[in-house]
């Protein structure tokens, strides 16, 4: 058992190399218990790769691992019972029934969850009795979220786990999402191309970008660590649309002010936004000459 100091995920310096391609460069992770955790990052950033590793899935080329207490190489299937892993599971249980496929999923874990319960709780109760290929697209993903979850874990893995959701089943997932973090202790690790359901949902993101952490934090402070500038618009005197960007929003429009020596049209000051920091650190990565050996770029990130 891990205790409540302890982190439910403990990663440090962990790299891959598939062949002589490096995908993860020394990625750093420490996650608590009850904590809804996002990992963003563009595709082939490693995200997928990290999260393989931290489940038992794929061996690291180095780097220490520490998930639940255990090295995830060493795990065995007791450890195993305490993680939840959202899979596409459904794919090969084409013919079983919704309810049918959950009580046989239950049978694998020494305390599952009550299969029907669960089932009104992800929203498939009228569902119980039909095939799963006969289910829609956002339907089969709460059956997967029921998969994942009826063993009742500590640690639940979820990639990408809202696509092809409309938003009303976006919405649901999410509040279900919450509830198990909040209410059960359920530590989440998310991986998800939505910066707004990164926002919504987790405590902490950290953006994956080329096999590095570029920034980690609450969603309200990577603005920060990213430096993004506020952008304060107007319109001029004369009418002319006018844009600045600023780290000091305040002063800026307390200057235009007192040179308008009255009101200022259109006068809009625009905080940078979770997107603004995202785009900010690809597009920084992109800059790099070379992502392989610039420890600076990467020693700048994390201090910042
Ligand atoms: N089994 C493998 N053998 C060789 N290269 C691989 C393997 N799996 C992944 N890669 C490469 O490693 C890099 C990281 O892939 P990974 O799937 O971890 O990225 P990701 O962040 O999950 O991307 P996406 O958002 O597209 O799912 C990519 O360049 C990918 O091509």
């Amino acid at each position: 058992m891990t205790t409540l100091a302890q982190p439910v995920i403990q990663v440090r310096d962990l790299t891959m190399a598939y062949g002589d391609v490096d995908v993860l460069r020394g990625v750093d992770l420490e996650i608590h218990r009850g904590e809804i955790f996002a990992l963003l990052g563009p595709n082939g950033a490693g995200k997928t790769t990290t999260v393989e590793i931290l489940e038992g899935f794929r061996r690291r080329s180095g780097g220490q691992v520490d998930v639940l207490g255990v090295d995830p190489e060493r795990g065995d299937d007791a450890w195993r019972a305490r993680t939840g892993l959202v899979l596409q599971s459904w794919r090969d249980h084409r013919r079983w029934r919704v309810a049918e496929l959950l009580r046989h999923f239950a049978t694998y874990y020494p305390d599952p969850r009550d299969p029907a319960e669960l089932l009104d709780v992800v929203g498939l109760t009228a569902q119980a009795d039909q095939q799963v290929d006969r289910l829609s697209g956002g339907q089969r993903r709460r059956l997967d979220v029921a998969l994942g979850i009826v063993g009742r874990p500590e640690l639940l893995f979820l990639d990408e786990p809202t696509t092809g959701f409309d938003p009303e089943a976006r919405h649901e997932f999410h509040v279900l999402v919450e509830r198990l973090a909040r209410d059960e202790g359920v530590t989440v690790l998310l991986t998800t191309h939505d910066l707004a359901e990164a926002e919504r949902l987790a405590d902490q993101i950290a953006m994956l970008v080329s096999g590095r952490i570029r920034a980690c934090g609450a969603p309200s402070e990577l603005a920060r660590q990213a430096a993004a500038q506020a952008e304060v618009r107007w319109t001029a005197a004369d009418g002319t649309p006018r844009r600045e960007r600023t780290a000091d929003a305040s002063r800026l429009v307390w200057e235009l002010h007192r040179d308008a020596h009255g009101p200022i049209a259109d006068l809009e000051v625009r905080r940078p936004t979770l997107e603004d920091t995202y785009l900010h650190m690809v597009h920084r990565e992109d800059g790099d000459t070379d992502a392989g050996t610039d420890e600076t770029a990467n020693g700048e990130a994390q201090a910042a």
